[in-house]
């Protein structure tokens, strides 16, 4: 049985793709378009996610929370940001609920 495909993987791909051919990668073709086109599409799937957490069945949805993590973690290595570190960020609210942290945020 082969291992589970993990965000790791596809991180690992997308940071082999961002040395391919721009002609033969949608990857590198889009990194080369800068962090700001990046950003831009990575804008357009969270858009397309809501409209399908709201309207579309859940195929649907899971194919559009694809599109979004790819875009994410093409945003991430467009600004060499790495997964790790946000697993780390992650990991380091583990063990706050959400409302204590919203709670203990100093007023704007
Ligand atoms: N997971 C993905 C993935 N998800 C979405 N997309 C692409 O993201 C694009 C976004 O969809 P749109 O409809 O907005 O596309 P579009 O209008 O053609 O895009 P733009 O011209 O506006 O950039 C599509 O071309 C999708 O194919 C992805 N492209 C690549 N990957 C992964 O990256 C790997 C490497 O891909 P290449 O870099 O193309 O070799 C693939 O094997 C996959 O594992």
């Amino acid at each position: 049985m082969s291992a589970p495909f993990t965000l790791a993987d596809l991180e690992r791909i997308i940071a082999a793709r961002a040395a391919a051919d721009a002609g033969s990668s949608y990857t590198r073709s889009l990194l080369d378009k800068g962090v700001a086109k990046c950003a831009q599409k990575l804008g357009e799937e969270a858009v397309e996610t809501v409209i399908a957490a709201l309207s579309a069945p859940d195929e649907g949805l899971i194919a559009e929370s694809a599109d979004l993590i790819y875009h994410l973690l093409v945003v991430l290595a467009a600004r060499g940001v790495t997964l790790s570190q946000v697993e780390a960020e992650l990991a380091r609210r583990t063990g706050q609920s959400g409302l204590a942290e919203k709670a203990a945020r100093k007023p704007d």
